[in-house]
């Protein structure tokens, strides 16, 4: 197991936004996290990935518990991300951007910040120059450079928010292409996501959150299967298409 979960819970005041999720994620896996607006998704990934401790809970990594570890203690522990919501410096070029995961991620011998922010770029196939400032860049830009700079980490485990929101269906089928593509290099993905087609092509296995709580983990064809799954919140069509 890469990472593994054992009763998180986190509590705002009285609303239990996560609560007692215990899951585990295999070595290269594609792991999906689904649920409905306020399930609790972007919550859980900030209990694993460090924005905040989980109220209950522990979080182990690689074998090691990582609870209550910090964001860049995460990072060094070769976790990275990306967000709902892109986090551009908009006023840094497009390379200083990715810079910045090389330089505060793991280096590996011989590896400059520059050299590995390029390399990174072109592994995304990031459509235009690097030396662009971030702020004039479209939706599906800034979703490659934000991968392109949780690569240049050389992070083992890759949390990923909702990246196919907003894209066309052409940007759509880019995305899964590379998100399999950086599966097959051996990182293992955890993927929040609302698209079940993206959701269902790309992932070996999905849990399913309502209300803070895991209603169903398993392979996409028992999701599917799922009855409760399907009526409770995702409405009996959802899954199928
Ligand atoms: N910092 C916070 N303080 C108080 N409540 C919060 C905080 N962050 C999240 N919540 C609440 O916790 C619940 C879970 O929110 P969360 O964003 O984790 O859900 P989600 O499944 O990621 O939703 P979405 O699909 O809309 O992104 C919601 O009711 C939300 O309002």
């Amino acid at each position: 197991m890469i990472l593994e979960t054992q009763g998180v819970s986190k509590f705002f005041g009285g609303l239990k936004a996560v609560n007692d999720v215990s899951l585990t994620i295999r070595e290269g896996q594609i792991f999906g996290l689904i649920g409905p607006n306020g399930a609790g998704k972007t919550t859980f990934q900030n209990c694993i990935a460090g924005t905040f401790p989980p109220t209950q809970g522990s979080v182990r990594f690689k074998g090691r518990d990582i609870t209550g570890y910090k964001a860049h203690r995460c990072c060094h522990q070769g976790m990275a991300r990306t967000y709902q919501i892109v986090r551009s410096f908009p006023q840094m070029s497009v390379l200083e951007n990715v810079m910045v995961g090389a330089v505060f991620g793991n280096h590996r011998k011989g590896e400059t910040p520059e050299g590995k922010a390029s390399e990174m770029l072109d592994y995304v196939e990031f459509p235009m120059a690097h030396d662009l400032q971030a702020q004039n860049l479209n939706t599906m830009q800034l979703k490659r450079l934000e991968l392109a700079r949780a690569l240049a980490s050389n992070c083992e485990f890759l949390l990923l928010d909702e990246v196919a929101a907003g894209l066309t269906p052409a940007e759509l089928d880019d995305i899964t292409a590379l998100i399999l593509r950086i599966r097959d290099s051996g990182v293992t993905i955890l993927i929040v996501e609302h698209l079940m087609k993206l959701i269902m092509s790309v992932c070996d296995q999905i849990a399913v959150l309502n209300f803070g709580e895991k209603i169903a983990d398993g392979t996409p064809a028992e999701i599917t299967r799922d009855e409760g799954v399907a009526k409770a919140y995702l409405g009996a069509d959802a899954l199928l298409h």
